[in-house]
């Protein structure tokens, strides 16, 4: 648990850039492929040269729409690019295009579950930007590469209103805004590779007072799980200030994931100093309501949604409902594999466990295995049949995943047929007990456990393919009998 201290209630606030999946950049028709080459995907509007003009990539501008649809925005009629000043060498023009007072959208809201309850959290704002290069500097500290391919791809920051109280409620909210962001198919939101990259602002107050107090804005965190920690260090940070009777300085500070800390980088400059002003080169944005129901038609079944539909249609727990529609492919996968015939829950289960045990361990994701909802649906009626133990059945699944290959095949190349034959178990029972008479005297004692260890023996001497159903009561009929 990450619960607030207890003299302050904590305030934080969360700023996302996105970038979206387009084929080409924002304002030129360079390729934004990720991993190319350093600076081979640039060009004269790109890298800023004197006298090129912009023009606006349609896809970019209707997939910000889509997202601030799906994030329940209102969508403004009239919309407006900006430049945001600022000097850095990741920036050849200088400038940024960016939206300053008509972002495409405004006003919206997604809903989170943390602790079992559920809670809005409303979104400011969302609107269109390009990306700026990518600086690598070097270890020793004497030299900066920069990277231009990057400038230019186009991205929406999604801004938060200050609603979040707890570094475990950011978490959820960056979870959910990623799976919304997947079902709509804005943007991978890998944030290794840098396609989701969140700011956190964070802030103290007394309990039961409405003012905020002084935010520090964090940044360079490079996970969901990073975010949750810096904020929870900043947390303990902020408080150790207040208490010594300290002010807080607004100031921006990076994580520093090898420390486990923050450490301020600047103390910030008021967001007036960018000196925003019209981007002269673009015209203004004009959306009808047309255009805007094109759109919303093109919104898939959000995963709040598809939570509801599966605890009220297949009557899973809101726990199994919350996990498998974190990722659309996930969902996906599900629903196939029920509608190959297998029961909902034991299809749950098996995601739920195996299956994003295997992928959190191999990070991969889903499509990147070889398993099919056909073959674990297959699989699980094996298990069901008496084909196979649940036991042997994990080691299949295993092999489904690696090889794709149909259950049944191997089961049978691997020899690991369940032994239901009851004259075969009934000959290993015999055995078990008469080597292990200690164990059937603790039971005929009222030890209960002891059946257990004399199942185990059989289960044993089978390499875990006897039927364990059958294992038990031939080893019960014997002793009782
Ligand atoms: N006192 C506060 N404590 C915590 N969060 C706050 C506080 N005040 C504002 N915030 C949050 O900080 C974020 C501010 O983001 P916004 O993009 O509006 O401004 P910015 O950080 O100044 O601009 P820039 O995009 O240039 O970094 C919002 O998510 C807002 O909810
Ligand atoms: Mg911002
Ligand atoms: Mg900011």
């Amino acid at each position: 648990m990450t619960a607030t201290t207890s003299t302050y209630e904590t305030i934080i606030g969360l700023e996302v850039h996105v970038e979206m999946n387009t084929h080409s950049k924002i304002f030129c028709g360079c390729s934004t492929e990720f991993g190319a080459p350093p600076n081979t995907n640039v060009c004269p509007i790109c890298l800023g040269h004197p006298g090129v003009l912009p023009v606006l990539n349609r896809e970019a501008l209707n997939k910000a729409i889509k997202a601030s649809l799906a994030l329940n925005c209102t969508i403004n009629s009239e919309s407006k690019f900006d430049r945001k000043n600022y000097f850095y060498p990741d920036s050849p023009k200088a400038y940024q295009i960016s939206q300053f007072d008509k972002p495409v959208g405004e006003h919206g809201w997604i809903e989170i579950e943390v602790g079992g309850e559920t809670k809005r959290i409303r979104i400011n704002r969302v609107h269109l930007e390009e990306d700026a290069g990518k600086s690598s500097h070097a270890a020793d500290g004497s030299s900066t590469l920069v990277d231009f391919n990057r400038v230019g791809v186009p991205l929406i920051e999604i801004v938060s209103e200050a609603d979040i109280r707890t570094p475990e409620e950011a978490k959820a909210y960056l979870e959910k805004l990623k799976a919304i962001m997947q079902y709509c198919e804005i943007s991978d939101c890998k944030m290794e590779e840098g396609s989701l990259r969140c700011d956190a602002n964070i802030s103290l107050r007394p309990w039961g007072r409405e003012q905020f107090g002084t935010k520090r804005e964090l940044k360079n965190m490079n996970s969901f799980s990073n975010v949750q920690k810096a904020l929870e260090y900043e947390q303990a940070a902020q408080e150790a200030i207040l208490a010594a009777g300290q002010e807080i300085q607004q100031s921006t500070l990076r994580w520093d994931d090898a420390a486990k800390k923050t450490l301020v980088m600047r103390t910030k400059e008021d967001a007036h100093d960018y000196r925003y002003f019209p981007e002269p080169d673009l015209v203004q944005l004009e959306i009808d309501a047309d255009w805007i129901a094109s759109i919303r038609a093109t919104i898939p079944e959000l995963p709040g949604e598809r939570r509801a539909r599966y605890i009220e249609q297949y009557g899973l727990p809101s726990y199994d409902a919350d996990v498998l529609t974190a990722s659309k492919r996930v969902a996906d996968f599900f629903e196939a594999t029920v509608a190959s015939g297998a029961e909902a829950k034991t299809v749950s289960n098996w995601i739920m466990g195996d299956l994003l045990a295997y992928l959190n361990h191999n990070n991969l994701e889903i499509h990147q295995t070889q398993i099919t909802p056909e073959h674990l649906g297959a699989m699980i009626k094996m298990i069901q049949d008496g084909q196979i133990s649940t036991k042997i059945a994990k080691s299949v699944f295993k092999d489904m995943l690696e090889t794709g290959h149909d259950p049944a095949v191997i089961v049978k190349e691997k020899g690991l047929v369940q032994i239901s034959d009851e004259g075969a178990i009934a000959k290993i029972v015999e055995e078990v007990l008469a080597n292990n008479a200690k164990s059937v005297e603790d039971y005929k004692a009222g030890k209960e456990k002891a059946l257990g260890a004399l199942v185990g023996q059989c289960m044993k001497a089978t390499k875990g393919q006897a039927n364990p159903a059958l294992v038990n009561k031939l080893i019960l009929e014997r002793i009782q009998g």
